[in-house]
C-alpha cells in the first residue's frame, strides 16, 4: 500500500463547510494517517492568512506531510501558505493540474475554493490529490530543485 500521509486542514469562515466535509472524507480514508484541523471552527472570522501559514508551518516543521487548504477562491490561502519557506502551495480544480501539482511540482499544500469548486468535485479531486507521491529522482525533482536553491541562496 502507498504510505500513508499526515494531512493538515484548515479554512477561514468562507471555506469552512467544505473543511468539515473534507475533514471526515480524509478521516475515513485509508491513505491517510492523521488529520490535524488548525482552524477555523464554526464561530471562526480568522482571516485566512494565519489559518494558512499555521498549517504550512506544520508542514515546513516536518510535523505533517501534506495541507488541505479553503477559503473562498482558494488563492488567498494559497498565497499564504506559499509566505512559508519550503512550501510549495498551489490551487486546483481540475484532475490533471491536482496530478501535476505534485507529480511535476512537489507541490505539499493544496488548496481550492469554496465559491469556485463544487463539492463532489472537490471530494473527488481531494481522493485524487491522496494518491499521489512525487518521485525524487524524476526530471521533475531538478527543477524544483531550483526553487529551493533560490530560497536558500537568494540567487538560482
Ligand atoms: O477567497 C478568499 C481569499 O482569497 C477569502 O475567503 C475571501 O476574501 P475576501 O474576498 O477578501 O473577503
Amino acid at each position: 500500500m502507498t504510505d500513508q500521509l499526515r494531512i493538515v486542514i484548515g479554512s477561514d469562515d468562507a471555506g469552512f463547510d467544505y473543511k468539515e466535509i473534507l475533514k471526515r472524507d480524509l478521516e475515513a480514508n485509508p491513505l491517510v494517517a492523521s488529520v490535524e484541523d488548525v482552524g477555523v471552527d464554526a464561530s471562526g472570522h480568522t482571516a485566512y492568512p494565519k489559518v494558512a501559514i499555521a498549517a504550512a508551518e506544520l508542514v515546513a516543521a516536518g510535523k505533517a506531510d501534506r495541507a488541505l487548504l479553503f477559503c473562498g477562491t482558494g488563492l488567498g490561502v494559497a498565497i499564504a501558505a506559499n509566505k512559508v519557506a519550503g512550501i510549495r502551495a498551489v490551487t486546483a480544480h481540475d484532475s490533471f493540474s491536482v496530478e501535476r501539482a505534485v507529480l511535476s511540482n512537489n507541490a505539499q499544500v493544496l488548496t481550492m475554493g469554496q465559491r469556485v469548486v463544487g463539492i463532489e468535485l472537490a471530494r473527488r479531486l481531494v481522493r485524487e490529490w491522496l494518491t499521489y507521491r512525487f518521485d525524487e529522482t524524476s526530471a521533475s525533482a531538478e527543477k524544483v530543485a531550483v526553487l529551493s536553491e533560490y530560497e536558500t541562496t537568494g540567487s538560482c
